[in-house]
């Protein structure tokens, strides 16, 4: 089945025909109308056909001095092609952008093409996402006026610089001092232990020359907790660093190893007062501290990242599952009948159900990601309005669903790699460093266990209200509903209303499960504290039952009232059942405890979930190829759009550096005196 001279491999070509519903609608339903789209291709090939951008090496041959060197040359010159971009949708990037930071940059860095351009880490990604939203989030008009301005026009580079040797969670325990000096009116910035040296920021290696500094404020002989503070890290002319900045790179990682993540140490570093971020809390000239309303405003840059995270993951399992699906229709293995031709391996029910689940859970990622981050801007102006009811909602939600997205993109990313056998395992495939850049979300911007215990803690607070009869904002509602397990069971249906409400008596069940063992430890004389540790468990159980139980009803949701051709309404309601299906089985214990499932209708489950992979398999290239995404983008040779896997993996072969030569010297200089010796 291989095909002739670039045609289109003949598999694929099959897939297309046989597909049921038009892939182009799919397409503008996922870009957000057809103008979208249009726009999207625009941008795309404006970058892509650039020919700076073309490897000539691929980056894993060259060393990681080579790869990071680079990553800056390409960064620049994607930063710069975008301020230069022509006319039309991209106008407004031109503008320093003092309202809606996180608006725009969300479109700057949303989508793929960063990944496509910069394969393994941008060095200058921190400043977008976290430096630029920082100034806007946490700097008063005047603050925002002069550095938003210099950091938008790329006078200066900065990074976020937050995590220390010793903590990266704990941020109260945060060692970095920034003491405020009255008679300079000057803070003075120190690291006090090694521990203290902050560790990971992205960028801070090699590329920024500022940063937001994240340290313990201490005015007038008292400590007033961690504050945001912009440093100057290096000269903006030599590029050496300032006096008293201690800085370099911390070394090779699993993946992302161009982002240029640095450490930074501080031996009495003085910055003027106005470089303290005081949109929130304040020091006055003469030291005297002003709070905000709530501290943890200080934190909202966190939020925001971990919001646009979760349209971040559904990207990047956009791709595997592209490369996956696309590589299962041209791959012949086995013989599933005696004497048969080898099937296309796409037909192999194991390999549907690891690749078509994994497609589903983009849409639920979507989904749920448009949804939050809806939320998020609703949610910040009334923040700006002074209305902070809301935050614990928005706090707790966007730790769970970031949490989530990430560790089912980290899992879908490798089940699907391994679902390309052998090739999966090339790094020309894409899928190694895809979960290099994917498994690295599961740590950064709060750890995953560790948010969803922040989930929990929500939780825990909004049960105890649902037990006096308080009435529950909306994503909580439900605990009011189910509240109890026990009550009668009533006939299980394999419909969605009935998944919808099973998911969550199961997230209603966990929570009451956790918080009654909890408050059974705290009475049996353990501390809270204690009582809380004992319980995390079942608290993380909780957390994720509740997320899940979210993803679930916003998926199912959004493809009822999305209006769009029956065909397509077919396949994306099948998407959805075959989502909620799926967990439901992986979990099938909680609901057989908590919910109206008995053991009696399992197996109409199981045969639920086989009918989807059915009705879903004719169509599986015809969605991946509705992601539409660009051969560039997808950079791997068993995914392009033309199928033709096993030309494209031998070119591939062919640009090992060791394959210039048909000797290698190290033949003559070890080898050869080594069988010699052996005569
Ligand atoms: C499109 C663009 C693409 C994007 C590409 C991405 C590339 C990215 C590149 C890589 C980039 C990577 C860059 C990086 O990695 S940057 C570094 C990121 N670091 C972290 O995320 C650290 C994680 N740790 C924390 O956030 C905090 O320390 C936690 C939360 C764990 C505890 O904190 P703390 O010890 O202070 O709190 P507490 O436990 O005593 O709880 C106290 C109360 O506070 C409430 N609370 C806590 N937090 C928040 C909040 N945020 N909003 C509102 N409320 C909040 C909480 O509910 C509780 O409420 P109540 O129960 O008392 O009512
Ligand atoms: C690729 C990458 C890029 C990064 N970029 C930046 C950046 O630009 N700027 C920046 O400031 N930081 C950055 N970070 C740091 C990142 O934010 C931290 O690594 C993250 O917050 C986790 O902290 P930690 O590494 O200290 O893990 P730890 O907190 O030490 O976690 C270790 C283990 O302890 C557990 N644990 C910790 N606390 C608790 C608890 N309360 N309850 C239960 N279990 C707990 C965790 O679950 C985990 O299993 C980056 C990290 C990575 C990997």
């Amino acid at each position: 089945m291989v095909s002739e001279n670039g045609a289109v491999n003949e598999d694929l070509v099959k897939e297309r025909q046989n597909c049921s519903f038009n892939t182009l609608e799919l397409t503008h339903l996922l870009d957000g109308g057809e103008a979208k789209t249009l726009e999207r291709k625009e941008r795309e090939e404006y970058f892509l056909s650039d020919p700076a951008f073309k490897d000539e090496v691929p980056m894993e041959y060259l060393s990681h001095q080579e790869q990071y060197e680079h990553s800056v040359r390409k960064a620049c010159h994607m930063f710069r092609k975008l301020q230069e971009m022509p006319h039309g949708s991209m106008d407004n990037f031109r503008e320093p952008p003092v309202e809606s930071v996180a608006q725009r940059i969300k479109q700057l860095l949303g989508g793929m093409l960063g990944s496509a351009i910069l394969k393994d880490g941008n060095p200058l990604a921190l400043h977008y996402v976290m430096f630029l939203p920082t100034l806007a989030g946490q700097g008063t008009v005047e603050q925002q006026a002069y550095w938003i301005s210099r950091a938008w026009n790329l006078e200066i580079v900065g990074t976020y610089a937050q995590t220390e040797l010793g903590h990266g969670t704990f941020i109260r325990g945060l060692e970095t001092t920034a003491t405020y000096d009255p008679s300079t009116q000057e803070f003075v910035l120190n690291s006090p232990t090694l521990t203290a040296y902050k560790w990971w920021p992205g960028g801070l290696g090699h590329t920024a020359n500022y940063a937001v500094v994240v340290a313990q404020l201490y005015t007038q002989g008292k400590c007033h907790g961690i504050h945001p503070f912009i440093v100057q890290l290096r000269d903006e002319e030599t590029h050496m660093p300032m006096p008293g900045i201690i800085i370099g790179e911390i070394g090779a990682k699993l993946g992302m190893n161009t982002t240029n993540n640095g450490y930074l140490g501080f031996k009495q570093v003085r910055i003027p007062r106005e470089n303290m971020l005081m949109k929130n809390n304040k020091v006055l000239e003469d030291g005297t501290y002003v709070k905000s309303p709530s501290d943890k405003l200080t934190y909202g840059t966190m939020m925001f990242v971990r919001v646009v995270i979760c349209q971040d993951m559904a990207s990047y399992l956009s791709k595997a599952v592209t490369i996956a699906t696309r590589y299962s229709a041209v791959r012949h293995q086995s013989e599933m009948k005696p004497g048969a031709p080898e099937p296309q391996v796409l037909d192999y029910r194991t390999q549907q159900y690891k690749l078509l689940p994994s497609i589903a859970s983009v849409f639920a990622m979507k989904f749920s990601a448009n949804w939050i981050w809806e939320m998020y801007n609703v949610v910040n102006s009334e923040l700006d309005q002074g209305d902070l009811e809301r935050l614990p909602e928005l706090h707790a939600v966007s730790c769970c669903l970031k949490a989530l997205c990430t560790s089912d993109a980290a899992s879908a990313v490798e089940i699907v790699r391994l679902a390309c056998g052998g090739h999966g395992y090339m790094k020309s495939s894409n899928l190694p460093s895809t979960y290099g850049l994917v498994t690295a979300a599961c740590t950064y911007e709060g750890e995953n266990t560790v948010l969803l215990l922040q989930t929990a803690r929500y939780l825990m607070k909004t049960w105890q209200q649902a037990r006096s009869g308080q009435t529950l904002t909306p994503s909580v509602a439900y605990l009011n509903l189910y509240s109890d397990w026990r009550q009668p069971r009533t006939v299980w249906e394999n419909t969605t209303d009935c998944v919808i409400k099973a998911f969550y008596q199961v997230a209603a069940g966990k929570v009451k499960a956790a918080a009654e063992h909890m408050e059974r430890r705290a009475k049996g004389g353990m501390t809270p504290e204690d009582a809380w540790n004992e319980t995390s468990i079942e608290l993380v159980a909780a957390s994720t039952a509740h997320c899940r139980a979210f993803i679930v009803e916003k998926f199912i949701e959004t493809v009822s009232k999305t209006d769009v051709s029956r065909p397509l309404q077919a396949v994306l309601c099948q998407m959805a059942e075959l989502y909620a299906v799926y967990w439901l089985l992986n979990n099938k214990g909680d609901f057989l405890m908590f919910s109206n499932l008995s053991p009696a209708d399992v197996d109409g489950l199981q045969l639920w979930l086989e009918q989807l992979l059915t009705k879903l398999r004719p169509n599986a290239v015809g969605i991946v190829d509705s992601f539409d995404i660009h051969d560039d983008i997808l950079a791997s040779p068993l995914g392009a759009w033309d199928g033709r896997v096993y030309e494209r993996l031998f070119e591939e072969s062919q640009k090992s550096p060791l394959n210039k030569e048909p000797v290698n010297k190290s033949f003559h200089e070890y080898m050869k005196p080594f069988l010699r010796s052996n005569l």
